[in-house]
């Protein structure tokens, strides 16, 4: 009946919520959170209480004057006993005044890097008392005496950041979207320099290393909205099983969602900014968007789990899936491939022979990183310190796993989705798949030839492969994003809109500062002039 209470208001708005999990002291740490929820069976309450400053929450979106009610994750304490972090759902203003509820402390962290428009708040507790009903109670209960029952599965608790990962990745293709589309229409749009001296300045998207900087940023966009459809597939699935009881999916959708979290978002930020770079001067305005766009994609690199942090996660799946699949014990789907002891075969330059060369590259990585940590150990280093040691191989092995899942699942989509399309289309998208496959094989060909057999000669074709894909894609490059069929007001960009009349709209953009209001700005009669008098 909790859902019942609450879904409905949030529904309508009556209630503004943001997730208070975060604390100045502690982010990635979750049990090391130190907001408390104290269980006082005299009153049937909990007492919320922020002990110490590190303690405050610190980042929630829209806490500092937006939401009226969060979610607060605390430790629960009840007769006596710290049961650990659980979630609270928690009025903290007024919801007609909107004053902040006496025992409240909230306020705005100040200026960002981005995501301006998200007023990102602190909230501290001096004693705060919410009835009992305010613990979630779907997993873990604490019953009206202060006795605490269990969750099946404590790791529940940790289920909504899950959901978000997952969400993420398809968030990231909608940004490489956005930012490519800016791009390549400006791109189209920009004429410059003169190769050929008796001919127009050319548009600079004919250079072919602008077509590098920019297909690629085009293409991942699609290959994470195929990958982020799978993923979100997944989880609902494992959701389901959840709900009936079963958890026995949810280790490998926390393990998938974390890696591919992390790889979306660090391509995303790095693609979104080579598109920002690919722009020249223009891509530093803020009336391109550009700018604005790379502060929220750079953003997804830390919020919802620290990249490092995720591939880790990621990582102790795999090393123990290696240690298991030794044993003969099957693995899960998406970490079978781990288990293939088949002699390496001859390197093939396809798309089947790139993304059997990935899983050869994640495997050998990860067997490379069991047998450090059980040399350290045997050496008496502590499996702790061990793990720490390899963690930088360890962070390596995730990412071949999750380029190697990424690489599988477009291929896999994009054929089966092939046989309904057009077949101009069907072949516009091979070549969008086959463009992400061989940039990947390139940017990471010392990993392919320390764990596979490719050759020089091997790596010399796909160069050449890599750069007639180039050329196909160039005559339906301005068409692919005009596909996305993002609204001006959307994009947001005085690069990317649709007309393409870039140097107007930059100049309307700047007419609008207020500092060209008057032809002399107050500060020379203020600093200028008497600094110039020598009087300053
Ligand atoms: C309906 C409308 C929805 C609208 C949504 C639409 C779009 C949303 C999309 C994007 C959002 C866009 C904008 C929003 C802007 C900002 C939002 C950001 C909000 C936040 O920024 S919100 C805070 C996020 N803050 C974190 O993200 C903390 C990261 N820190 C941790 O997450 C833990 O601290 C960890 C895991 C590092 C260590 O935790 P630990 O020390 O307790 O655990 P440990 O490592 O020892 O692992 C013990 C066993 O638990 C398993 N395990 C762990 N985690 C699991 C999980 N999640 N699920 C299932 N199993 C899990 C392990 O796999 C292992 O399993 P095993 O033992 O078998 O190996
Ligand atoms: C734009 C934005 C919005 C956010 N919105 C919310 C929100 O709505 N709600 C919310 O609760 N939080 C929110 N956050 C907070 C976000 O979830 C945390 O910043 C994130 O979890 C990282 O925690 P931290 O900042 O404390 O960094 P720390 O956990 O202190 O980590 C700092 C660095 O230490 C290293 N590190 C830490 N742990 C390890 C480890 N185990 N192994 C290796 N290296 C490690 C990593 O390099 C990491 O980057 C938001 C953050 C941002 C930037």
């Amino acid at each position: 009946e909790q859902q019942e209470k609450w879904v409905p208001r949030a529904v309508n708005m009556e209630i503004i919520g943001t997730y208070a999990q975060t604390e100045l002291g502690h982010g990635t740490f979750l049990r090391g959170l130190e907001t408390t929820a104290t269980y006082d069976p005299n009153t049937e309450e909990f007492v919320l209480n922020s002990p110490t400053l590190t303690a405050y929450k610190w980042w929630p979106g829209g806490l500092a004057h937006t939401a009226n009610h969060c979610v607060v994750v605390a430790q629960l304490h009840s007769k006596g006993v710290n049961h650990g972090v659980h979630p609270f759902i928690v009025q903290i203003r007024d919801e007609d005044t909107h004053m902040p509820l006496p025992g409240v402390k909230v306020g705005e962290i100040g200026p960002k890097l981005s995501f301006s428009t998200a007023n990102n708040g602190f909230l501290g507790f001096d004693n705060f008392r919410v009835p009992r009903d305010s613990m979630l109670m779907k997993n873990a209960q604490v019953l009206k005496d202060g006795t605490y029952v269990k969750s099946r599965l404590s790791k529940l608790t940790y289920g909504t950041m899950v959901f978000i990962r997952v969400m993420i990745v398809t968030d990231m293709a909608y940004y490489l979207s956005v930012g490519a589309t800016i791009a390549i229409r400006y791109s189209a749009v920009r004429h410059q320099s003169k190769p050929k001296e008796n001919e127009p300045e050319p548009q600079i998207l004919d250079y072919v290393t602008q077509q590098h900087k920019l297909f690629i940023a085009l293409a991942s966009s699609h290959a994470f909205r195929v990958t982020g459809q799978w993923l979100w597939t997944t989880f609902v699935r494992v959701n389901k099983a959840l709900t009936s009881g079963n958890a026995d999916t949810l280790p490998e959708l926390h393990a998938v969602a974390c890696c591919l979290k992390a790889v979306t978002t660090r391509d995303a930020a790095s693609m979104v900014e080579a598109c920002r770079m690919s722009c020249g001067g223009h891509g530093y305005m803020t009336s391109s968007y550009l700018p604005i766009l790379y502060g929220i994609t750079t953003a997804a690199c830390t919020y919802e789990g620290e990249n490092t942090v995720l591939l880790l996660q990621t990582a102790r799946s795999l090393v123990k899936a290696w240690q298991k699949g030794s044993k003969g014990k099957p693995l899960s789907p998406t970490e079978a491939y781990l288990m293939d002891k088949s002699p390496v075969p001859k390197w093939e330059n396809t798309l089947d022979g790139i993304i059997a060369g990935f899983r050869r590259v994640s495997a050998g990585k990860v067997q490379d990183c069991v047998s450090k940590i059980d040399k350290l150990v045997k050496m008496g280093t502590s499996y702790e310190d061990a793990w720490n040691q390899t963690s930088v191989r360890l962070v390596a092995a995730s990412e071949a796993h999750s380029r190697a899942v990424i690489l599988a699942t477009f291929r896999a989509e994009v054929s089966r989705a092939a046989a309904a399309l057009s077949p101009p289309l069907a072949r516009v998208l091979h070549q969008l798949v086959h463009l992400y496959t061989v940039y990947w094989a390139l940017e990471r060909v010392g990993d392919l030839l320390l764990y596979t057999s490719i050759a020089e000669r091997d790596v010399q074709e796909l160069q050449q492969q890599y750069e007639d894909l180039l050329q196909k894609i160039r005559p339906n490059t301005v068409g692919l994003v005009d596909a996305f069929d993002l609204r001006d007001e959307i994009l947001n960009s005085t690069l990317g809109a649709y007309d393409g009349r870039v140097y107007e709209r930059l100049m309307e953009e700047a007419l609008k500062s207020p500092l060209n209001a008057e032809p002399v700005n107050q500060s020379f009669h203020k600093y200028l002039k008497p600094f110039m008098q020598g009087k300053l």
